[in-house]
């Protein structure tokens, strides 16, 4: 059941009544994180194998088990079939026609008096792709994090994920892998796997970013470890938050809210209406279809702690709480979708009409469902081909435009007390 909460015109009020643990809960992984990530940066591999399996119940053997053999490799593909990799071939089309248009290239511009000027847009060269396997396997995240890293042009790119206490990777995800071109799987997740590559330890080579989603303790690990690598974003547990009017179907409202509860026990899952009779039927429709989901027990706690229904009066409104919110994803279930886009400032990925439910995003639409959560929407995109790369200005001046800059650059420096600065242009039109 969704508890039911009226707006009244106060944003902050809203958000305390539906997000009251978070802070709590934070404090805590933080300091639990911090931990291990110290912990990993003192005692290298010997700490990632303990906390591995302390969390994941697998003993790696030694280092040359870090990584998925190729041997271990065949054995896994040989128990996927082939409609299986076709479905993944064809979300590697789908996110590749989505993405490719994401990429940016180099330019340059010539002046007439010989400057010239530039940005040269290079793949960052070294990323590891957090894909999560606690709870449930995720192929689809090895495909959202690997196209555009590949697009971007990465050369080294490597595959964090949790083993299961067998010590084996779903096959899933090696077939995932061999689609998305990534050969090397490495045994290790949560915040010990994001400490060790993002630190590197006596084997394993540290890399430049990490990107990708996970539950809290990856999520803060990301967080706590950005500085000594880049990363992408915080992409915590899943959330969804609907928009919908008097007209929109109770039991795919219902359905769209479970689908991202069932992440996470943390997941959070929203219903902005201007309906009262709406939140009834959905609370109907909730209680008939989870008593036939097998992740039942996570989508009530999730729904208990972190669901809700917001009552407004209009949609002006219900796109203030949803900006305010900055959902992970948004659906909009409303007369006219598209129409609303001008409305939506802030939200990883949106879903118009009812046809566009959020699941396909999660997996098949071609959009990225790497995204921002707990309300980074605000200031984060949607993992992408710009996350791979970076861009290096450069300059050409001669000499005869450099000295029509020379002493106003010389003036500058000084008045920043910076005289260093204006001799190293002085120096170059002294009389020798
Ligand atoms: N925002 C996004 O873009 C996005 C996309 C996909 C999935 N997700 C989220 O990813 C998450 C996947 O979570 P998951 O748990 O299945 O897999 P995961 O790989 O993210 O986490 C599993 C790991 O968590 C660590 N862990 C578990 N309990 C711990 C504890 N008490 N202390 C320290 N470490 C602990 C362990 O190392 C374990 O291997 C969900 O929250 C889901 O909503 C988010
Ligand atoms: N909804 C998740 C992002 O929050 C992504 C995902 C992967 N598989 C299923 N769902
Ligand atoms: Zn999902």
């Amino acid at each position: 059941m969704l508890k039911v909460i009226q707006y009244d015109g106060n944003l902050k009020e809203i958000a305390k009544k539906l997000n009251n643990r978070k802070e709590e809960i934070s404090i805590e992984v933080n300091n639990a994180v911090s931990d291990i990530i110290e912990d990993i940066r003192k005692n290298g591999n010997q700490a990632l194998i303990d906390y591995c399996q302390k969390f994941d119940g697998y003993q790696i053997k030694d280092e040359s088990d870090f990584v998925v053999s190729n041997q271990e490799k065949e054995e896994a593909l040989k128990q996927v079939d082939q409609d299986y990799i076709r479905i993944l071939e064809r979300t590697k089309k789908q996110i590749t026609e989505f993405h490719k248009n994401q990429i940016d290239k180099s330019w340059s511009l010539y002046k007439d008096n010989g400057v010239i000027m530039g940005q040269m847009v290079r793949p960052i060269e070294r990323v590891a792709l957090y894909v999560p396997g606690g709870t449930a396997a995720y192929p689809s995240t090895v495909l959202m994090n690997a196209i555009p890293a590949k697009l971007a042009g990465v050369t080294d790119l490597v595959i964090i994920t949790p083993v299961k206490a067998d010590g084996k990777v779903n096959p899933v995800i090696v077939a995932a892998a061999k689609v998305s071109g990534v050969d090397t799987i490495y045994k290790f997740g949560g915040a010990q796997g994001v400490a060790a590559i993002a630190h590197g330890t006596e084997t394993i080579e540290k890399v430049d970013k990490i990107v990708g989603p996970g539950n809290i303790f990856v999520a803060t690990a990301k967080k706590l470890s950005y500085g000594v690598v880049d990363i992408d974003m915080v992409a915590g547990p899943s959330e969804v938050l609907v928009i919908a009017d008097e007209k929109a179907n109770p039991k795919y409202i219902a359905a769209d809210l479970m689908s991202q509860a069932e992440h996470d026990k943390l997941a959070s899952a929203m219903l902005v209406t201007t309906s009262e009779e709406l939140v009834e039927k959905v609370n109907v429709e909730l209680k008939r279809q989870v008593a036939y989901l097998s992740r039942k027990e996570i989508i009530e706690e999730s729904l208990k702690n972190y669901g809700g229904a917001i009552l407004v009066k209009d949609l002006k409104e219900a796109f203030d709480v949803s900006n305010y919110l900055a959902p992970e994803h948004l659906e909009v279930l409303v007369e006219n979708p598209v129409n609303t886009l001008p409305s939506i400032k802030n939200a990883g990925s949106i879903f118009l009409g009812e046809y566009s439910p959020e699941p396909l995003g999660d997996y098949m639409s071609g959009t990225n469902h790497v995204l921002p959560t707990g309300g980074t929407a605000k200031f984060y995109s949607a993992l992408g081909v710009y996350d791979f790369v970076k861009y290096s200005s450069y300059s050409y001046y001669p000499k005869e435009v450099l000295e029509t800059f020379k002493d106003d650059v010389q003036t500058f420096a000084k008045s920043e007390g910076l005289d260093a600065h204006a001799n190293s242009i002085a120096v170059r039109f002294e009389e020798e």
